[in-house]
């Protein structure tokens, strides 16, 4: 990847992606789920990650907090987070800031949460691995966090199956508060309860990070779930950025053509009625992504010049803090979309 796709140097960043590079080894050859993946997001900072399935967000949260396992390897680039590169950080060093500086809520707490110990000694061991407390300091620090996500502490006492999937959820959430870390990365911590409490959930989210001050860096495949709790939003697809920029922006003048697709296949709760519009084919099979622009097989404005040119993220000018992958954005020789698109290969 050449410096060029790394139009904006953020030196108050908390976390620092730089040109990541996942690769899943497969017998059928390497699949590059992450390719060169650049991302910073400031202290305090709502960052949203969003994309269709399998376009590599999951595999990009687990890489920044180094928690991928084999066969997923990082095969080049850095994630600079206070200031260390996690990527070549001792095991040692990265145990230590994981959980007090940075946590990580994933998608089923039921999967993450082990079954048969009550939250309470769960917690405990969180805090022990990091502190020698004494028993009461962390009975209180466990009702304290548990009290911060709405939870009786009672329910330190409790085991995973005992409570609500919105209550084991925000169960997580509040072991990641132990410590109050510097940055909380979440993938789809939302997507297994019903709409009303996975609002309520995101609206708790982002109380608690207004008042505590920690960034997060939040996946989901629902744009619209996160446009009103992220200050930035970032759109993935097959396994880049091709989108980053103020949530409000991206979301009323989406830049490129996959994010304006992605927008146009979501419902807006409050705006008028449109037919929505799916996007048409699949993403690709990253083992072997398409030629020039890894959107262009379903683009709906494609241009001969997407077949075989591959776009960079390009800084736009007229949209200040957005970047887009998309040729038409390129500051010299842009083309032209505005024309009728020639034939769409995607069925
Ligand atoms: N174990 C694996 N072996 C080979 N390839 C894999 C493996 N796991 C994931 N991949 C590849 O990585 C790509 C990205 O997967 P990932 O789970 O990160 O996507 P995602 O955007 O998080 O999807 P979802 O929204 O469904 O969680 C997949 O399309 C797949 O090609």
């Amino acid at each position: 990847m050449t410096p060029t796709s790394r139009p904006s140097e953020d030196t108050a960043a908390l976390l620092d992606v730089r040109d990541l590079r996942i690769v899943y080894d497969s017998p059928r050859g390497p699949v590059e789920a992450c390719s060169g993946v650049n991302l910073t997001v400031r202290p305090g900072e709502f960052v949203g990650i969003v994309g269709e399935s399998g376009c590599g967000k999951s595999t990009l949260l687990f890489g920044i907090a180094q928690l991928h396992t084999a066969p997923a390897r990082i095969a080049g680039g850095e994630v600079l987070f206070l200031g260390k590169d996690l990527v070549t950080l001792p095991p040692k060093e990265l145990g230590d800031l994981r959980w007090r500086n940075l946590a990580v809520v994933m998608q089923s707490a039921m999967n993450a949460l082990n079954p048969v110990r009550t939250i309470g000694d769960q917690f405990e061991d969180a805090i022990l691995a990091h502190e020698k407390w004494t028993d009461e300091r962390i009975r209180e620090r466990s009702a304290e966090v548990l009290r911060l996500v709405a939870i009786d502490p009672v329910h330190l006492g409790s085991y995973p199956h005992q409570l609500s999937g919105g209550m084991r959820q925000r169960a997580m959430i509040a072991m990641a508060l132990l410590f109050t870390p510097d940055l909380i990365v979440m993938d789809e911590p939302t997507s297994a309860l019903d709409v009303v409490a996975q609002r309520s959930l995101m609206v708790q989210i982002k109380e608690l990070q207004q008042k505590l001050g920690f960034a997060v860096v939040f996946v989901t495949h629902d744009m619209s779930l996160v446009s009103h709790f992220s200050d930035r939003l970032l759109v993935m697809y097959a396994g880049q950025v091709v989108e980053f920029g103020p949530t409000r922006t991206v979301f009323d003048t989406p830049s490129h053509p996959y994010s304006r697709s992605l927008l146009d296949a979501f419902p807006s709760i409050r705006g008028p009625k449109v037919p929505l519009l799916g996007i048409p084919g699949d993403p690709p099979n990253l083992a072997d992504p398409p030629a020039g622009c890894r959107f262009n097989p379903r683009c709906p404005v494609v241009q001969d010049a997407c077949r075989s040119e591959a776009p960079e993220l390009y800084p736009l000018e007229a949209s200040p803090g957005v970047q887009s992958r998309c040729l038409a954005h390129r500051p010299t020789d842009p083309i032209d979309i505005s024309s009728p698109a020639t034939e769409v290969t995607a069925s």
